[in-house]
């Protein structure tokens, strides 16, 4: 026995859940106690190692979540909104913290998330890596320095099979500046331009999705005004960093009071 807090990783079999149980699996800080995967999937009953096509690691790909979030201290996820609204009321019973991954959550999934935090410790982030976390608080201090003369514009490009737009990342991107400027995000959006839209109305937020290929991750907040244009840029090309942060994430959650917190709380990145 061991008293590494036992994490359970889900969605296992996608991009995020594979790289996942590899980090969790590397860890001298914690154990994988379980793995899930949607009812019906090829992989219930595999030993995860076999499944992912390697040596077995004794941890069977389970489609019960109740079972496999009872018996952890973490659970890992990176999956859909519906299934992490299930995970989260779960991992409130369990008093298991909920370390979540997954964008394009509506409002109202956000609201259940939000009901579990009084229960659970959540962490929740469109973007666990630390260099996005650090574009965030650099986005806002930019965007603080300068007026509406600079038309702000968030791009993002990723893979192929992304389900959502704009991604997390920019949303967190597009919120850090909309703070900084103190304006409301949800009013002074453009989150999709087609057709005879008009001069650009000043003071909008816009959004620019790219899909294609094996793109990772890519963010770049523009600055643009007559004569210069400021550019802060974000390439992950390893899903590793995005991995590493949501297993820190678990950790730091351990034994912290409930509620909702994000990565900035984390990495200590959080101005007051
Ligand atoms: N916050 C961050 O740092 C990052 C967030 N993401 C987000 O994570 C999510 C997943 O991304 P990918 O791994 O690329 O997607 P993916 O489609 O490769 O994997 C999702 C997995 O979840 C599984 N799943 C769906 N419903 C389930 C259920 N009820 N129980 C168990 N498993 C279930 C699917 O079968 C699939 O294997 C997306 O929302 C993406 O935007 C991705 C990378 C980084
Ligand atoms: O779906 C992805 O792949 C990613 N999703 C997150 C997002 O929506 O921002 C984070 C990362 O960019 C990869």
């Amino acid at each position: 026995m061991t008293d590494l807090p036992g994490i359970v990783v889900t969605g296992a079999s996608g991009r995020m859940g594979r790289m996942l149980t590899e980090i969790v699996t590397a860890s001298e800080r914690a154990r994988l106690v379980g793995v899930l995967e949607r009812p019906g999937h090829a992989w219930i009953g595999q030993d995860v190692g076999e499944a992912m096509g390697g040596a077995p690691i004794g941890v069977i790909v389970s489609d019960d979540p109740l079972e496999q979030i009872s018996q952890a201290q973490a659970i890992l996820d990176f999956t859909a909104p519906a299934a992490t609204v299930e995970f989260a009321a779960l991992a409130a019973q369990a008093r298991c913290v909920h370390v979540i991954g997954t964008t394009g959550l509506s409002e109202e999934d956000l609201s259940k998330i939000n009901a579990a935090g009084r229960h659970a410790t959540i962490i929740r982030a469109g973007n666990m890596s630390l260099g996005v976390n650090l574009l965030v608080q650099l986005t806002k201090k930019v965007a603080e320095a300068l007026d509406e003369d600079y038309d702000i514009e968030v791009i993002e490009a990723h893979h192929n099979q992304k389900v959502d737009a704009p991604s997390g990342t920019a949303l967190m991107l597009g919120q850090a500046a909309a703070d900084g400027r103190g304006v409301s995000l949800e009013q002074n959006a453009d989150r999709g331009r087609d057709g005879i839209t008009g001069a650009r109305t000043r003071g909008h937020i816009g959004f620019t999705a790219i899909r294609g290929g094996d793109i990772v991750g890519e963010h770049d907040v523009m600055f643009a005004t007559a004569g210069e244009r400021i550019v802060l840029s974000h390439i992950a090309s390893d899903r590793a960093v995005f991995a590493r942060g949501a297993l820190k994430a678990a950790l730091w959650g351990q034994g912290r009071k409930p509620g909702e917190y994000d990565m900035l709380d984390v990495l200590g990145l959080k101005e007051n």
